[in-house]
């Protein structure tokens, strides 16, 4: 057998068998014990270990770890992200040699790589204990991103917009008439603007069509009515693909809300990156983003770092308006800062003008005490979906709180939009897949892109894993082997009407970015691949596009930000790190008519029950210690 990759050579120790038992990645036994090398002293083989894990840890999401739950943070070989399980060889985690966590406690205080008393760059850690009493272990840098998010925040709330209440109010009987907001409860929409129009950060929060966009047009509308002609408003999203659809959406209501030209940019593009990858940006601390509101979409995707970068580019009059889904699958990058804003302990009283609006549509018990509580630190959710039906409502919630009884009990009752098929049995699965791909093909080459694009956004084939037998490339030639059985278009040749194609690279000069889908129809004596954008179609010639895989089957993490009539789910194996309850909940919540989930029982019940670990210490306040 040849050198293994996963191996680090010259590791030793506590490292080593970590790294062997699949826990640690060479990168993360590199960094460790190059950390230890600069400080010139010997480090004590449980502090190591731990620095270590904190690597690891960064790398699998989180911004820090919590001392008292190393065995949490998920092994390097299956690591959420994308990359795949080499599964066999991960050892029996709970035969390792974990350090106890009250002695490693004390030895992380004590030892010469915290930099909590007296910060160098010889001390690339930090040790710090939340007000609840949980320690937590920091590198360096991801400490002082958090803690400059925090300081930021906190400054911002003490200054907030001054207002007309009489006049907001006005304003808001006009953008959210009676009838808008719901059957039942109180308009929560209404809410937002109010808290948009009062607060100087505003945290927008909500599942799939629960009318985010709707109510971030409304928001524009309001606050450019209220800052009067020439307001700058900085739209913008993490990816390319989102930004381009916040455009898209915005357009399609600026007629109805008379709203000012914003044109939608990446977050990147917004705080002016200097040069890919450098993490530098034209907008910092020193030369602030000029705008008068920044409204950030799809925020759940943006990191810890662009948060960080973001805060400290803006002007503490700008107002921040975040709007995302708190409960999706987090940013590929460390943190998870939208979550952390929605549930971090809301103690700020409701006062001023906001509480004056929120009194006034309160109803006997709406909002809540804490409810109210997170509206006065700018944290409203939205909770009535406007797009999917019961059932799937029904399981997305069920999954989202963690109850595996309810999601399967749902499956198990018949309803014709959410079912569990073994893995054993996919003829429901085939049939649904051979219907999609012969719908695009017909209309593919009838030359008729909008029904070949209606039939592609009909269905999706969703897997966690991109290889392994639940990944995409085998579910991908499965798709393409049982539509070939069935008569439509085979795959003989790369371009062919009726291929459904995934773009892989963001060109921007094309306005077509990584994540989009398309298909390939039929055009006079030529093949193009036709783009939904907004409500038209945009036909490219295949030679134009840069990085082009087929979307037969793709991964959760790339459907985010779509929806689709329906989805077959391919649930990945109970033992798989990816198997969570936030990829549960993003998959089911693509689909707004019927969702098919593939695998067992037992599978299903393992990722509701596992949450995604990304610890921070943004939830609490922070004492370093
Ligand atoms: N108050 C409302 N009255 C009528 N229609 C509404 C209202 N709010 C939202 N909608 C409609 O519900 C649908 C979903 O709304 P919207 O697209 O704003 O949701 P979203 O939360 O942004 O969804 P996603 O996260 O999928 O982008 C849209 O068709 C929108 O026009």
């Amino acid at each position: 057998m040849g050198t293994d990759a996963r191996i680090a050579a010259r590791a030793q120790g506590l490292l080593a068998t970590f790294n062997t038992a699949g826990v640690l990645g060479v990168a993360d036994v590199h960094v460790a014990s190059r950390l230890a090398a600069t400080t010139g002293v010997e480090i004590d083989p449980d502090v190591l270990l731990a620095t270590a894990l904190t690597v690891r840890a960064v790398r699998a999401g989180s911004v820090c770890i919590d001392l008292a739950r190393l065995r949490d943070i998920p092994p390097d070989s299956e690591t959420p992200g994308g990359r795949d399980p080499v599964g066999a060889e991960t050892a029996d985690l709970d035969a390792l040699p974990w350090p106890d966590p009250t002695t490693l406690v004390e030895k992380v205080r004590r030892s010469p790589l915290n930099g909590s008393t007296t910060a160098s760059p010889l001390q690339p850690l930090r040790c710090a204990t939340t007000d609840d009493g949980v320690d937590l272990l920091y590198l360096d840098r991801y400490f002082r991103q958090e803690q400059r998010v925090r300081d930021v925040l906190a400054a911002r709330a003490q200054v907030a917009p001054t207002v007309d209440l009489v006049t907001v109010t006005a304003h808001l009987d006009e953008l959210f008439p009676a009838t808008s907001g719901g059957d039942t409860g109180i308009d929560r929409q209404r809410l937002a603007a109010a808290v948009a129009a009062t607060r100087p950060t505003t945290v927008l929060a909500g599942g799939p069509g629960t009318g985010k966009t709707h109510t971030a047009a409304r928001i524009i509308a309001l606050l450019s009515t209220l800052h009067g002609p020439g307001i700058r408003i900085g739209l913008c999203a993490p990816t390319g693909r989102a930004a381009a659809s916040l455009q898209e959406a915005v357009v399609a209501q600026s007629a109805d809300l008379d709203l000012p030209e914003v044109t939608a940019v990446t977050l990147h593009r917004l705080l002016g990156s200097t040069r890919r990858g450098s993490g530098r940006f034209r907008h910092d601390a020193g030369n602030r983003l000029p705008h008068d509101v920044v409204i950030v979409d799809e925020a759940s995707m943006v990191s810890l770092t662009m948060m960080f970068h973001l805060l400290d580019a803006l002007r503490p009059q700008t107002r921040l308006i975040l709007i995302g889904d708190p409960d999706q699958l987090a940013s590929v990058d460390a943190g998870a800062v939208l979550a952390d804003l929605v549930h971090r302990r809301h103690d700020t009283p409701l006062d001023g003008p906001l509480a004056g609006i929120v009194d006034a549509v309160a109803t006997g018990d709406e909002p809540d005490t804490a409810d109210r509580a997170a509206i006065a630190d700018g944290v409203i959710s939205l909770r009535r979906r406007r797009r999917f039906g019961a059932d799937i409502g029904r399981l997305a919630d069920a999954v989202r709180d963690g109850d595996a009884d309810t999601a399967l009990d749902l499956l198990a009752a018949g309803s014709a939009s959410v079912t569990l098929v073994s893995p054993d049995d996919l003829d429901p699965v085939r049939s649904d897949v051979v219907a999609w791909v012969s719908a695009m093909s017909t209309a593919a080459i009838d030359g008729d892109a909008d029904a070949a694009l209606a039939a592609l956004a009909s269905h999706r084939v969703l897997c966690a894993h991109r290889e392994g037998p639940a990944g995409v490339a085998v579910w991908a030639r499965l798709v393409t082997a049982w539509s070939a059985t069935a008569g439509s278009a085979g795959p003989d040749r790369l371009w062919y009407p009726g291929r459904p194609v995934l773009l892989t690279e963001t060109d921007h000069r094309a306005q077509l970015y990584n994540g989009d889908t398309g298909v390939v129809v039929s055009e006079a004596d030529r093949l193009m691949v036709a783009f939904a954008r907004g409500s038209l179609t945009r036909l490219v010639h295949p030679q134009r596009l840069r990085g082009v895989m087929s979307a037969h089957a793709m991964t959760i993490h790339r459907s985010q930000g779509s929806q689709y009539r329906s989805v077959s789910v391919v649930v990945p194996p109970a033992e798989s790190a990816l198997l969570t309850r936030e990829l549960l909940y993003t998959a089911i919540t693509r689909a707004t008519d019927r969702v098919v989930l593939i695998g067992t029982p037992d599978g299903l019940r393992a990722g509701i029950e596992r949450k995604v670990l990304r610890a921070s210490g943004l939830r609490s306040s922070l004492t370093q210690t």
